[in-house]
């Protein structure tokens, strides 16, 4: 088997654990009442260019090798590189998703008793989870060695995160005031430490 080859097992590994993680949450999700929602079409622009950086485009290249031009030469260290980011960042995903429970939506929504998470992941940064794109999209970057599928994945998650991140936070901020102030004072946005 070739280098390449196995960099792309390793991301439809990746992504099929992503979504055994992601639908018990999404099921969940339904049973709790959304009580106000920012829902918009600029938001859902966003998240149609996660999926598409993020799995349509990869999976595309995945089962049919296309844009084989844009294809370069793999490299084994960046094989072991890109599978234990994009592990990581599962590992992320999956921690962001128990800490926010019932609070979770897949936009911009507040939940019946919604509470304000601030322990775990929620600790380091405001947004894992979309820490958690970012390393997968860099997890990608490495295991696909093609410049368009690879690099498809940090595009579409700085869409999504660019799009979305001023508008979740006046949200919190609406509903959770100075609880939500004092929390963005002690932590940055996604990266510990720097932004
Ligand atoms: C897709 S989730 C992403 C959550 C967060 N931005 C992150 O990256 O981990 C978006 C929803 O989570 C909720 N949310 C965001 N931050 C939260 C927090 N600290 N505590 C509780 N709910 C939060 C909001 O209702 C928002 O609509």
């Amino acid at each position: 088997m070739s280098i390449a080859a196995l960099g792309k097992i390793v991301w439809v590994v990746g992504i099929i654990t992503w979504y055994f993680i992601r639908v018990p949450f999404e099921r969940r999700a339904k049973r709790v009442q959304v009580v106000s929602t920012r829902r918009s079409p600029v938001d859902m622009f966003g998240l149609a260019s996660g999926l598409l950086g993020l799995a349509i485009i990869p999976a595309f290249y995945v089962a049919t090798g296309m844009p084989g031009a844009a294809d370069y030469s793999a490299r084994p260290w960046a094989i072991v590189l890109g599978a234990v980011i994009f592990f990581f960042a599962l590992w992320v995903f999956r921690r962001t998703h128990k800490e926010l429970g019932r609070n979770w939506s897949i936009t911009l929504e507040i939940r019946d008793k919604h509470e304000l998470i601030s322990g775990g992941p929620y600790a380091f940064v405001r947004h894992p989870m979309y820490t958690s794109f970012m390393l997968m999209g860099l997890g990608q970057a490495f295991l696909l060695s093609n410049w368009v599928a690879g690099l498809a994945g940090l595009l579409g998650f700085a869409v999504l995160f660019f799009l979305r991140v001023d508008k979740e936070e006046r949200m919190m901020l609406e509903i959770f005031g100075p609880q939500y102030r004092d929390y963005m004072q002690r932590t940055k946005r996604i990266v510990p430490y720097l932004y």
